[in-house]
């Protein structure tokens, strides 16, 4: 089982560097790692972001392990050599099209939410945001009008084909959670969310199982903060998803704690080929002072056990060691504590070791 490990900018290497020590105490047979530059980083090193050796790394990997890209000194690149295009290039030339975001309460975290304890508590949900099309993947621009002023632009599109695969992946998920699924649109404005939520009633007829409902995506931040234990399920286009998986972390208590999976068609040996990743950018305010939460990329570490390579059992002990370091009191910076990245990696190995 190879692993091609990419750990990118900013706090991307800190948050993985501890999610690797957890991966090396679970001592698993027959694992090979392959590191990669990404990013900044690979941009400064190789003069692109994404290089073809870090792709063909990835390709020939069975699954990957991504920190986080991003660097203030590389704002003003021109797009096609920024850092975050290496994610995206990632996404798109690996067809990573379902990007996984779940949100979960922890217990004994319910006041560090940015909602009352007792609302904070309810939410257990998922996003499935679509990852390879939308407002990220369209043509844009800058040009310059008559009158001289610059405009940008940017195409939203979305093809029913594309709609109908996340929607399948987000019916089948919501089967195997509560049985409903909330799909999220703008489509009393937009064309493209016409298209989707047409798409995505016509897939629903095959899955009449599933409680299907549809809301709009002002309506549906706003719920997110006033009763966020109404959503299972949340099927929504990319940027939609980006935005609103960032607000349930906080919901939850923190950015540092959503770990994610991108998958695609591919299947290994081993299971589904896939992206893991913490919802998290790169941090640039607190990289390289031990102060990033490693929970997300280690939960991210979870996923990729689970979906990658089959191994239910150990994403599940991943999962109870740090929801036991949680219950215990074990909090970096960002959950109003003093623990260090190191620290907290430290704290989700030992319990782990302590667990069946
Ligand atoms: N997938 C990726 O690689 C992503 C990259 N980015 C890039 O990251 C850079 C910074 O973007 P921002 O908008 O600041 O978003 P960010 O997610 O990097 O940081 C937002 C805030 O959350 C805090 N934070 C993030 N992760 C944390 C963790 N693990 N522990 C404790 N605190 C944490 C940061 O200190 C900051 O105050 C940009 O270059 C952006 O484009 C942003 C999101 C995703
Ligand atoms: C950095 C962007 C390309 C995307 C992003 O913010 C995300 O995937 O969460
Ligand atoms: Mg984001």
């Amino acid at each position: 089982m190879k692993i091609a490990v990419l750990p990118g900018d900013g706090i991307g290497p800190e948050v993985v560097r501890e999610a690797l020590r957890v991966l090396d105490a679970l001592n698993l047979p027959g694992l090979v790692l392959f590191e990669g530059d990404v990013g900044a980083i690979a941009y400064q090193r190789h003069g692109h972001p994404l290089p073809q050796e870090t792709l063909d790394m990835a390709r020939a990997a069975d699954a990957v392990l991504f920190g986080a890209v991003g660097d203030p000194s590389c704002d003003n690149l021109e797009r096609h050599l920024r850092p975050e295009q290496a994610i995206l290039g990632l996404r798109a030339e690996l067809g990573l099209f379902a990007n996984l975001r779940p949100a979960t309460t922890f217990t004994g975290l319910e006041h560090m939410s940015g909602l009352r304890p007792e609302i904070a508590r309810e939410i257990d949900l998922l996003i499935v945001r679509e990852l390879n099309g939308d407002v990220y993947f369209g043509d844009k621009g800058i040009r310059t009008r008559d009158d001289g002023e610059r405009e940008g632009w940017d195409m939203m599109c979305y093809s029913e084909s594309e709609v109908r695969r996340i929607a399948h992946v987000a019916f089948r998920a919501a089967r195997k959670r509560g049985g409903r699924l909330t799909s999220v649109d703008k489509a009393n404005v937009l064309e493209t969310s016409q298209v989707w939520r047409d798409t995505v009633i016509e897939v629903g007829k095959e899955y009449p199982d599933v409680a299907l409902e549809h809301m709009y995506v002002d309506n549906a931040a706003m719920q997110l903060v006033k009763s966020p234990g109404q959503f299972d399920t949340v099927v929504t286009g990319n940027l939609f998803g980006d935005i609103l998986s960032d607000q349930a972390s906080m919901c939850v208590g923190s950015i540092g704690l959503l770990p994610s999976a991108s998958l695609g068609e591919r299947q290994t040996e081993y299971g589904a080929f896939g992206l893991y990743e913490p919802i998290h950018g790169s941090a640039p305010d607190i990289a390289g002072q031990g102060k990033a939460n490693p929970m997300a990329t280690i939960l991210s570490l979870a996923m990729l056990l689970r979906h990658s390579m089959g191994r239910e059992e150990d994403a599940v002990r991943v999962e109870r060691a740090v929801a036991e370091c949680l219950a215990d009191g074990v909090r970096g910076g960002d959950l109003g504590g003093r623990a260090t990245s190191r620290e907290i990696g430290d704290s989700v190995v030992s319990k782990l070791l302590t667990l069946s």
